[in-house]
């Protein structure tokens, strides 16, 4: 399936809400149990590189910790699978390009030092200086690019910049993140292209380290990936650019279980972000209340009969978090967590406070 619009179909449709943006609303009357609607499997995500032999790269099946032995010849230490069958699936979806592109990567992650990790603490920073480090990173970007077309004779603007990349710290899970929406733009690029209508963050970086992680992965892959997946340097910051303003108010936590944040069940293998996933608002009594993971794609279920009209809402918060009864404590971590103060029903009610 690819996806043009906004995913609606016989049972819902998304409108505007009063105090959420967009939400998912009910048609008609649905029944308790009926699964209303399962995410094109296209999503940008990673599955976090201590997990890597022990996730399959297509599936996700984790089996508590045994290492997977099937792999790609295309990229034979990049990804490890459950079966043929899911080896063959994942090479068909990424294409030949994006073998490669997981195979160099790995081998330079393989050499290349890794970075260190953030302080705590650190100052938020303003929409200025992201605007300003993106400049910098694409004009040295195109450099790269440019250096990387020219078989010959390149200048030394450009072998500096092409070194200067070479050498960079590595961020692993940063660069498999980028690298999977980099992949998903140029093999889904309807399903991505609804990434961009989703609500945004103006400066989806928490500190200056966070945004040079993007940054510098982005020089990274630039310098590594194969020519056929690299536009221009400009364009592969905008494609890194919408994901990380995507992905702040958007992404699931990738579970060992079978249920989403809601179960927390198992070990957390990684997160993602599913364009037609992301429309649902949060509710402390929320409507779906199961929303099961199968494979790569989410299937969203309902836990009681719904009206028509009803929003349909799933929880961002854990089983644990919702059963709190404290209104301040729910909105506190939803604050925190996802920069919104929480207005459902729930919260409405037991604040008194009328919004
Ligand atoms: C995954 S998006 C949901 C779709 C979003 N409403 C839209 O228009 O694209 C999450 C965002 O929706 C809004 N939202 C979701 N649940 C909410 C709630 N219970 N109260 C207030 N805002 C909420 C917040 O702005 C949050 O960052």
């Amino acid at each position: 399936m690819a996806l043009s619009t906004l995913p609606e179909n016989e049972l819902f449709e998304i409108r505007s809400t009063a105090w959420s943006g967009r939400g998912v609303f009910a048609r008609q009357p649905i029944a308790a149990g009926t699964t209303v609607y399962v995410t094109d499997p296209c999503s940008v995500h990673v599955i976090y590189r201590i997990f890597r032999r022990e996730v399959c790269n297509w599936c996700w099946a984790y089996d508590n910790g045994q290492t997977y032995k099937i792999t790609s010849d295309l990229c034979p230490q990049a990804a490890y699978f459950c079966s043929d069958g899911c080896k063959e699936l994942w090479e068909r979806d990424v294409g030949s390009l994006g073998c490669q592109a997981w195979d160099k990567l790995e081998a330079w992650l393989r050499k290349a030092g890794k970075a260190e990790d953030e302080p705590a603490d650190a100052p938020r920073l303003s929409v200025l200086e992201v605007d300003d480090a993106w400049i910098k990173a694409v004009a040295l970007g195109a450099l790269v690019v440019s250096g990387r077309r020219r078989s010959t004779s390149t200048s030394k603007a450009e072998r500096k910049a092409l070194l200067r990349a070479h050498g960079l710290a590595a961020h692993d899970d940063v660069l498999s993140f980028l690298l999977s929406a980099i992949i998903a733009a140029h093999t889904h690029p309807t399903s991505f292209a609804l990434l961009r209508t989703l609500e945004a963050v103006e400066v989806p970086y928490r500190c200056a380290e966070h945004l040079a992680a993007h940054t510098d992965s982005f020089l990274v892959l630039l310098a590594l990936l194969p020519i056929g997946l690299l536009s221009s340097a400009a364009e592969v910051a905008d494609i890194i650019r919408t994901v990380a303003r995507a992905d702040a108010h958007n992404s699931f936590g990738i579970w060992s279980g079978p249920g989403g944040v809601a179960s927390g069940s198992g070990e957390m293998l990684g997160y993602g972000t599913w364009p037609d996933a992301s429309f649902f608002n949060h509710s402390c009594a929320p409507i779906l209340g199961a929303r099961v993971r199968e494979g790569r794609a989410w299937k969203f279920v309902t836990s009681r009969d719904v009206d028509m009209d009803e929003e349909m809402t799933i929880s961002y918060l854990s089983a644990e978090e919702l059963k709190e009864t404290d209104v301040t404590a729910r909105r506190a971590v939803l604050e925190r967590a996802w920069g919104f103060r929480c207005r459902c029903a729930r919260c409405v009610e037991e604040s008194g406070d009328g919004v």
